[in-house]
């Protein structure tokens, strides 16, 4: 997967927040988007995601040497973000399941294997609504990373998380995201220490 960006800024109502960022996020590179509180990180993010619309500019997905029409990229990305919600009703194994009408999980693992790997086996037949912040940020995270797509979008992936769920987050990091795209929007270092690829979105205003 290529994602390019052209000379792309974001502006609500008359304030930019960002201007004529032109980068390209390709194949299996790990980026990070580091910035100051209120700098644009989670714009960009949710830019790159599909989520917002751009202002200006240009971004293109390439799959295979094939332009991706925008609407059918997020078949191919997980994200983990804040303002993602799971489904306060649903049990995590009634979670997972429906996870599973839009993204597979990576072959060989199943919902109960996962739920397992991050520390949430007693959590199966609980209801979200019941789960602490962190524990929900567990679910979130696997979701996203035992999907079986190319890209991974983590914003403020270790949210809530407490000591050793940070060094989950970074265990499932080596372990399962070598071979993909993933694009960090964080101020974290135990986010995005892993990533070769810093951008300062503050140097684009
Ligand atoms: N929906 C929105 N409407 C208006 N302004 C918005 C909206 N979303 C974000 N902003 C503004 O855009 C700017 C960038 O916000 P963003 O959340 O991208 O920053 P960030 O770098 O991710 O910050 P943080 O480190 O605090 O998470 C801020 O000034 C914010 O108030």
């Amino acid at each position: 997967m290529t994602i390019s960006l052209n000379q792309v800024g974001k502006r609500f109502n008359y304030d930019w927040v960002f201007r004529r960022f032109t980068y390209t996020f390709s194949g299996t590179g790990h980026y990070a988007i580091l910035g100051p509180n209120g700098s644009g990180k989670s714009t960009l993010l949710q830019i790159v995601s599909g989520h917002h619309h751009h202002s200006e500019g240009e971004l293109q997905y390439l799959f295979n040497d094939q332009v991706l029409p925008q609407d059918r990229f997020f078949r191919h990305c997980a994200i983990v973000a804040p303002y993602l919600e799971l489904v306060e009703e649903f049990t995590l194994q009634e979670c997972f399941d429906f996870h599973l009408h839009f993204k597979s999980f990576l072959p060989g693992y199943t919902g109960r294997d996962i739920a397992g790997l991050v520390g949430l086996d007693k959590a199966w037949h609980k209801q979200v609504r019941n789960f602490s912040s962190g524990m929900k940020q567990r679910a979130r995270l696997a979701l996203a990373i035992f999907s079986d797509v190319p890209v991974l979008l983590l914003d403020e992936p270790c949210t809530n998380l407490d000591a050793p769920g940070i060094a989950l987050y970074q265990q499932l990091v080596r372990d399962h995201c070598g071979n993909r795209l993933v694009i960090v929007s964080s101020n974290d270092e135990a986010e995005y220490g892993f990533c070769r690829e810093r951008i300062q979105i503050s140097d684009y205003k």
